[in-house]
């Protein structure tokens, strides 16, 4: 585990509208079926057994055996977790999907999947996700809480919401991109500019960013 010379592509997936396949209903489907159906999957959990949330929960839910699952079946699906607590049919159906160019995330191991699910938090201005590729989920929990207080106690928002306004004020007065790229970097290291961002002062940073333009053309 975790030991795999398998080399990822960390990606920002839109799921919405995707039809994601969760098999085994208990701890590990609950958690990974509520996850896609919150942002906007249509979720199907094909289970012997379904834990009361999944009861309760709007997604489809199939009884059966995931021994008898087929390419027939999963061909219904953009995406698969395999979360069965037996290893050997999460690896068969998990195997069998990635054989039909599927997204397969086998919870139970992380070798035996093409993607994996990091810990990660997204406050829609950044978002920062860690993984340890399986091999201790408790140690990327603990260093996403150390770059969350990064985050908290730097000036790294202002610098983000500040260099947004910078990019549009860019956008609009300079036609020439490379021009532009010059620009970017020129405002993000001034030192007036900077100052301006970490007392939150947005406005006074674009000003000053609009000076540095009007001084380099
Ligand atoms: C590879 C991956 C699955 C994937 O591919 O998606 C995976 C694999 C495994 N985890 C196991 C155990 C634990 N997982 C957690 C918790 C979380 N695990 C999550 C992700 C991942 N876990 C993926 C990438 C992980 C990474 O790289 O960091 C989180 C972040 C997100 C989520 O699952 O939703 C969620 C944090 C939620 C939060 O705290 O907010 C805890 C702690 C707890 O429950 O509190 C423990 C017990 C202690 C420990 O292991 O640290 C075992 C069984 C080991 C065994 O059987 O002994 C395996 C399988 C194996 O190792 O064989
Ligand atoms: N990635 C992670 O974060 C974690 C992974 N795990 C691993 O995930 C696995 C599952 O763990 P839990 O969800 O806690 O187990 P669980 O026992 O709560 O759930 C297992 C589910 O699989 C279903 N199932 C079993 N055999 C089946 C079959 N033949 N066909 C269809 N459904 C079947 C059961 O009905 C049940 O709903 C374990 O192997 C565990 O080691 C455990 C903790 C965390």
């Amino acid at each position: 585990m975790g030991d795999a010379l398998v080399e990822l592509l960390p990606l920002f997936v839109d799921v919405k509208d995707m039809r994601v396949l969760v098999v085994g209903g208990g701890k590990v489907g609950t958690k990974r079926a509520s996850k896609f159906s919150e942002l906007g999957a249509q979720v199907t959990v094909y289970s012997l057994e379904f834990s009361p949330e999944l009861e309760s929960m709007k997604v489809n839910k199939v009884r059966g055996d995931a021994r008898e699952l087929d390419e027939e079946f999963l061909s219904h699906f953009d995406v698969v977790v395999t979360a069965t607590n037996d290893q050997e049919i999460n690896r068969k159906v998990c195997s069998m999907a990635k054989s039909m160019r599927k997204l397969c995330n086998d919870p139970t191991s992380p070798p035996d999947s093409n993607f994996i699910v990091p810990i990660y938090f997204d406050d829609g201005t950044l978002a920062v996700a860690v993984t340890t590729y399986g091999r201790s989920s408790l140690s990327s929990k603990y260093l996403l809480d150390l770059v969350k207080d990064v985050v908290d106690g730097s000036d790294v928002r202002a610098r983000v919401d500040a260099m947004y306004e910078v990019k549009k004020m860019l956008k609009s007065k300079v036609s020439d991109p490379s021009k532009r790229f010059k620009l970017y970097s020129s405002i993000f290291s001034d030192s007036i500019f900077q100052e301006r961002v970490a007392k939150g002062d947005v406005s006074g940073a674009l000003k000053r960013a609009e000076e540095v333009v009007e001084r380099g053309s």
